[in-house]
């Protein structure tokens, strides 16, 4: 596919039109300074036909593994099973991913290299989380510990392999129960689409072996709720977030709008905030 062009706006390609896609794309599409939405991959197109059709540029739809021909960024929102699929054929041609399922990059993290060796990058936007600009900061000092609580309503949990393989039964439950407590690496694992924020905590900390996580089970609260503790050398903060849950119960609403934010960067005359 031919890579002439002669605009100079950045392309975005955008794999997944659930929660947090579709919300992307309608973004690009009433405009973001300097980007434009090139291409879409969905699993079944007959379903996005009204949505993509409503568009005022409606895109290209393709495979999956194709975008990063059509591209300059590729924000990938698909379950996290796709990653490599989406990145690794992106990051391959020198270009930028967007990873918002970053629980599914700690399998896969020679992609990094790969993009490293081809000009690529990953970028990680901070998604249903707070702060990661702070805990970048403090980890150029030294960060002691880094300690998050996740309490989430009974939807937000539901069906993860953790609660499966260990058939805990969380319908019935009437008051908050701890389910986890361990490292954000094994949090990815047995809530792979419920504990992204761990993960992108872990990566922009002290890492996934470091990181440790709480997650309770909590039929009191209505939000997706993150508390973080951090002991550095530079400081002790703490933070926390209430997600309001999207659609999609596992997925808080921020997290699109974290997508879109760190989208505008690209191009912004004026950019606040790391
Ligand atoms: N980093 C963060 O803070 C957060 C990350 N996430 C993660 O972001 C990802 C997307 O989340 P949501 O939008 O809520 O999920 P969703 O389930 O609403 O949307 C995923 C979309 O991907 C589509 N899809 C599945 N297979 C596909 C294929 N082969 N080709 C193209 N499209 C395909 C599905 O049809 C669906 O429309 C998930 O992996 C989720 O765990 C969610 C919340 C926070
Ligand atoms: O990290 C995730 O996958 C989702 C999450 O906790 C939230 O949206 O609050």
């Amino acid at each position: 596919m031919s890579e002439q062009r002669v605009s100079s706006e950045l392309r975005v390609a955008i794999a997944g039109l659930g929660s947090i896609g579709t919300k992307i794309a309608a973004a690009l599409d009433q405009g973001i300074e300097g980007l434009t939405l090139s291409a879409v991959a969905v699993r079944d197109p007959a379903k996005h036909q009204a949505f993509l059709g409503g568009l005022r540029r409606p895109p290209r739809v393709l495979p999956i593994d194709q975008l990063g021909e059509v591209a300059d960024i590729v924000v990938e929102c698909a379950p996290s099973r796709h990653l490599r699929e989406i990145v690794e054929p992106a990051v391959r041609r020198g270009k930028t991913a967007v990873v918002v399922s970053v629980g599914g990059l700690l399998d896969n993290f020679d992609l990094v290299d790969l993009a490293r060796a081809n000009g690529g990058r990953i970028i990680v936007p901070t998604g249903a989380l707070i702060g990661l600009d702070a805990v970048n900061a403090a980890a150029i000092g030294t960060i002691h510990s880094v300690k998050m609580v996740t309490r989430k309503p009974i939807d937000g949990l539901k069906g993860a392999p953790f609660i499966v393989e260990n058939n805990i039964d969380i319908d019935k439950l009437r008051e908050p129960l701890k389910l986890f407590e361990g490292t954000a690496r094994e949090a990815a694992k047995g809530f792979p689409a419920n504990l992204n924020v761990a993960v992108a905590l872990s990566l922009a900390g002290v890492g996934p072996d470091r990181t440790q996580v709480q997650i309770w089970a909590d039929p009191t609260v209505t939000r997706n709720v993150h508390r973080i503790e951090v002991e550095a050398d530079s400081a002790r903060f703490s933070m926390s977030i209430e997600n309001i849950p999207s659609e999609n119960p596992k997925t808080g609403l921020i997290t699109a709008l974290s997508a879109i934010a760190l989208l505008r960067k690209q191009r912004a005359t004026l950019c606040v905030g790391t």
